[in-house]
């Protein structure tokens, strides 16, 4: 990164301290931006970039609640609305107890930039709580979802700040929120959240989007060379709504996926995974990935606190947290001969497993564009709310697949353009950042 990018990262560092995943975020896409600045001055004179990473505005509130024992509980709540040069803030919410503002901000940032590469008319935001739900009561999680959206539901709205589900925020959290921002507002809005459930305004395919879409956009990478899903053996972290709905599509395309993982370990099911199964421990009865190994028997290993990147794999889909994948993880990878990595959770792979990935020549499909699927798909909820209308599973899945081609070849003919052949990192970054940078030139200083 040349020295201008390089002050402005550290005026970003110095004004955000303590922020290390927001740190990273901003390094991994400065890095990319150098041969933007020579080719287009303009856009430092208009600090464009400091713009950017300073978010329009960050709400943190105090969420309380009344545990079933009637005790009084605190959590705390974010939303982050970074940038709203192409569309009202867009992202998700997270739950989960490492949350603090410094994951919200990375996550917020990335959106800004994956939205972007979607082509559709939306802003990046995030938010979310350090609210625990595992081990919680269906009507524990509606009261904490009641009081989050008690001062939540102020700042949002379809055409504010539109949230949807992340990490811990499902369809269940959807709808407590949802029917809070209801009664409090007395407006049916369906277009104020996204993930909502099929009979009341959700979108056919959101479920399965992300996960499908960063399949769609792996099959695209590797049919730049003359390869594809059949045959490959596959490894998915995390067993989420991102890595069984990954999982899933891959099957389809002709995959074996051995392996799948959750915080306490990881399991390795030779024969392929039953995904149906996982699906009913995982959603249904909200369980761990060990429920697996037990109920398929000794066909399948299940490793207690291990690290699911020990399993060898041609296609790696890393579908569970930031940092996951490090680079003693990836140097095994490439060892085994891994030929494919695309990022359905949100930068899971550390700056060093990347760079190791993108030295060796292999596939390497960052989040940004490889799961913006899920966000894509929201905005097409957003356009079916706005229409009053509900299209079909078969409409939906042609429109992701046709945006998920779309971000593959934008990301590849920039990464041309910018000299930087096969890098879908710079071509994610280049492609997204002047975009936005494009619309707040033209809306003056904002
Ligand atoms: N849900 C969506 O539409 C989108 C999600 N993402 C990203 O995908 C990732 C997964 O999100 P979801 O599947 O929605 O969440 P989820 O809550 O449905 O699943 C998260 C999964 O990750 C696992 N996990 C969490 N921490 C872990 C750790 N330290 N080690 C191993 N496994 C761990 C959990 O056990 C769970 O299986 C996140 O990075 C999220 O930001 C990205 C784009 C859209
Ligand atoms: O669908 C959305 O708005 C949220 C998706 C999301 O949080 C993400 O892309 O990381």
């Amino acid at each position: 990164m040349d020295q201008h990018l390089a002050s402005i990262r550290d005026e970003v560092f110095r004004r955000n301290p303590g922020e290390a995943e927001f740190h990273q975020a901003v390094t991994e896409v400065f890095e990319s931006l150098e041969a933007v600045s020579r080719k287009r001055p303009e856009y430092a004179e208009a600090a464009i970039l400091q713009r950017m990473c300073e978010p329009e505005r960050q709400i943190i509130f105090r969420v309380p609640w009344m545990d079933d024992a009637g005790r009084v509980q605190i959590n705390r709540g974010f939303r982050v609305e970074f940038n709203s040069a192409l569309g009202p803030y867009k992202g998700g919410l997270r739950f989960h107890p490492s949350v603090y503002l410094g994951i919200i901000k990375f996550l917020g940032f990335e959106q800004i930039f994956k939205n972007s590469l979607t082509g559709m008319p939306i802003g990046g935001g995030k938010g979310g709580s350090d609210f625990d739900p595992r081990g919680k009561s269906d009507a524990e999680v509606m009261r904490f979802c009641q009081s989050f959206m008690t001062e939540l539901y102020r700042h949002i709205g379809e055409y504010t700040d539109v949230p949807a589900g992340d990490i811990g925020v499902g369809g269940r959290e959807i709808g407590y929120l949802f029917g809070q921002y209801k009664r409090i507002t007395n407006r049916y809005e369906s277009g104020v959240l996204t993930g909502k459930g099929m009979g009341w305004g959700g979108s056919l395919v959101r479920p399965e989007a992300t996960g499908y879409g960063a399949v769609l956009f792996t099959q695209e990478m590797l049919k730049t060379r003359g390869a594809s899903f059949d045959g490959q053996r596959v490894v998915v972290s995390g067993s989420g709504n991102v890595a069984i709905n990954a999982i899933h599509k891959a099957q389809t395309f002709g995959a074996r996926v051995v392996a799948a993982s959750d915080s306490t370990g990881y399991i390795v099911d030779e024969a392929g995974i039953d995904v149906d199964l996982l699906r009913q421990i995982k959603e249904v009865e909200r369980g761990r990935i060990s429920d697996y190994a037990e109920r398929r028997g000794s066909k399948v290993s299940y490793v207690a606190g291990g690290n699911v990147w020990d399993v060898d794999a041609t296609v790696a889909l890393p579908c569970a947290t930031q940092n996951e994948l490090d680079d003693v993880a990836a140097k095994r990878l490439i060892e085994a001969g891994v030929l494919a990595v695309a990022e359905g959770a949100n930068m899971p792979c550390t700056t060093e497993a990347t760079a190791l990935f993108q030295e060796a020549g292999v596939l390497f499909g960052p989040g940004k564009a490889a799961n913006a699927g899920g966000v894509a798909t929201s905005a097409l909820e957003m356009q079916q709310n706005a229409s009053r209308d509900s299209w079909s599973f078969e409409h939906t899945e042609r429109r992701l697949s046709e945006i998920m081609v779309g971000i593959h070849d934008r990301c590849a003919a920039t990464a041309d353009e910018y000299g930087m052949p096969g890098n879908y990192v710079a071509g994610a970054n280049i492609a997204g950042f002047v975009k936005v940078a494009d619309a707040m030139m033209a809306q003056g200083l904002i």
